[in-house]
């Protein structure tokens, strides 16, 4: 542990220990800025591994379980410290690994830490309620109990805020946890593991196993001896989780993609919305399930936003994260670029004009990276490609609307629900966009992307499994709810 060294080896964390995998394979990591630069190599698990991991797992739950929560938060706000002394290390991990900027790598380490605090307090706070019995004699009350094992499948957007909001309220419930994180993003993982190490959990409280995800994830999906599976990633994986976990009786929280839409109204603060609409539409390349994809904008101010947003879109610095002054770094992998790509290439083809960006940036410097300039799309119609499905791309796809009541039938037409969001200063229209849009999560004045920590997250239709993550409604999945009669 300790600084950050590229080309190094990262182990597995099995039963408090850190180990190779069986197969003697590493795959390496690699910066998405610069794909020559290996940020170091993980371990390429076999099924081996898992069930060794599952098998630590179940054993070291007996008596997790029987800690206090007191107990248990101690151990999370030590990790919480540990990380945020570690934070600039991992912070430049993940920007080396997955592209993201330092500054919001850093924010991102720091609400890592932030998460891990508040759900350490939750380990202090109430649980269940006293319900009057039909017997005066009586009394009933509910507790809670842990699933048990809980396996917890990442991606590699959030490589610190996912695997945490996720360990986090596993941990503090009195569950053991494996892991299998995005391999994109596991260098950045294991320093998240470091830290819990460090902490002193017991052994076998967390595990750590890195793999393919049809390997590890799936095996962790179909074990037997996991009682519950949190899962953030693409739609298609996320069902095939889902129907694994519910084939055989497992508990099971999937979040999944976003076609997020931002309505501009006619009495919007123009500035205001256009910023909202970059950052939460380009920021971390457009690699959130909250992104803005679709900017739905009113008539009567349709020419002025796309002036003030072609104009502030032109002046964003594409580069390497690590550099100063740059705001938006690479796609995270060749995959993801060859995707973003492909749905620019498909949005022309279709009939969208092309405002600005379009292709991979000109400069000899980035020639190498997985880069793409941030784009905006005009005349862009409700059903082209590129209005439907999730690009997770700098691509923003302007879309026309002569009212409020039909800017909000375009933004819910998506077979998506997970955020949304309206510039206006009207509070019937404020009114009108809570009551009628269909998202887990609407915003006001405010861009799509940026959950808070202590509140309920999570989506509508096909965004999620209509569970909640985070804030207190974390419970609900890593729980059961126990009800309890006693009679002298
Ligand atoms: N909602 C969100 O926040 C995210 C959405 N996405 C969406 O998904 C698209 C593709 O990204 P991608 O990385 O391929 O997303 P995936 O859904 O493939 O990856 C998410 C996680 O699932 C794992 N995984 C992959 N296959 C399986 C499987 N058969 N069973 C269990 N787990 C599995 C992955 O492992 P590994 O990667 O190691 O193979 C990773 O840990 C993106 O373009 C975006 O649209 C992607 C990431 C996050
Ligand atoms: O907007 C955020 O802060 C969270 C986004 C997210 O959960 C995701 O992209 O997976």
């Amino acid at each position: 542990m300790g600084a950050f060294t590229a080309d190094q080896v990262y182990l597995n964390y099995i039963n408090g220990e850190w180990m190779g995998a069986s197969s003697g394979k590493t795959v390496p990591s690699v910066n998405p800025a610069n794909p020559k630069e290996v940020v170091g190599y993980v371990q390429a698990s076999t099924k081996e591994d898992l069930d060794r991991a599952v098998a630590a797992a179940k054993s070291a739950s007996r008596s997790w379980r029987k800690l206090s929560g007191a107990a248990r938060g101690d151990l999370l706000y030590k990790a919480a410290n540990l990380l945020e002394q570690r934070a600039d290390e991992v912070a430049e991990a993940m920007t080396r690994e997955m592209g993201k900027t330092f500054p919001e790598a850093k924010g991102e380490t720091l609400r890592g830490v932030a998460i891990l605090r508040y759900y350490a307090g939750e380990g202090m706070r109430p649980v269940g309620d006293v319900i009057p019995s039909s017997d005066s004699e009586a009394l009933m009350f509910t507790t809670r109990a842990p699933l048990g094992v809980v396996g917890i499948i990442s991606p590699w957007n959030f490589p610190v805020a996912i695997p945490i909001w996720k360990m986090a309220p596993a941990l503090i419930y009195g569950n053991t946890v494996v892991l299998k994180p995005a391999q994109e993003t596991a260098v950045t993982a294991a320093k998240v593991i470091e830290c819990l190490a460090a902490a002193g959990l017991p052994a076998g409280v967390v595990n750590f196993v890195c793999g393919s995800g049809s390997v590890i994830g799936q095996g962790l999906a179909e074990h037997p001896d996991v009682n519950g599976i949190s899962f953030t990633g693409s739609n298609q994986v996320g069902k095939q989780v889902g129907q694994a976990a519910l084939a055989r009786g497992a508990k099971y929280q999937l979040e999944m993609g976003g076609k997020n839409p931002v309505i501009v109204a006619a009495d919007a603060d123009l500035d205001l919305a256009v910023d909202g609409t970059i950052s939460g539409g380009l920021r971390s390349t457009g690699q959130k399930c909250t992104a803005t994809s679709r900017v739905i904008v009113l008539n009567e101010v349709y020419d002025a936003f796309k002036e003030k947003l072609v104009e502030k879109v032109a002046n964003i610095q594409v580069g390497n994260g690590m550099d100063a002054g740059i705001w938006m770094g690479p796609c995270a992998n060749e995959k993801q670029l060859e995707t973003v790509l492909g749905y620019i290439q498909k949005g022309v083809d279709e009939g969208a004009k092309l405002l600005i960006g379009g292709s991979r940036p000109s400069s000899a410097d980035l020639a190498e990276g997985f880069y793409v300039q941030p784009t905006v799309f005009d005349q862009v119609s409700p059903q082209m490609t590129i209005a439907r499905e999730e690009i997770f791309g700098p691509v923003l796809a302007l879309i026309r609307a002569n009212s409020l009541e039909e800017a909000i039938a375009l933004a819910n037409d998506s077979e998506f629900g997970l955020s949304a969001s309206v510039y206006t200063s009207n509070i019937g229209s404020i009114l009108s966009f809570i009551q009628d849009m269909d998202a887990g999560l609407v915003r006001v004045n405010a861009e799509t992307a940026g959950v808070e920590l202590q509140a309920p997250f999570g989506g509508m239709k096909q965004s999620s499994s209509h569970s909640r993550e985070q804030g207190q409604a974390a419970i609900e999945f890593f729980t059961s709810i126990k009800t309890v009669f006693v009679k002298a």
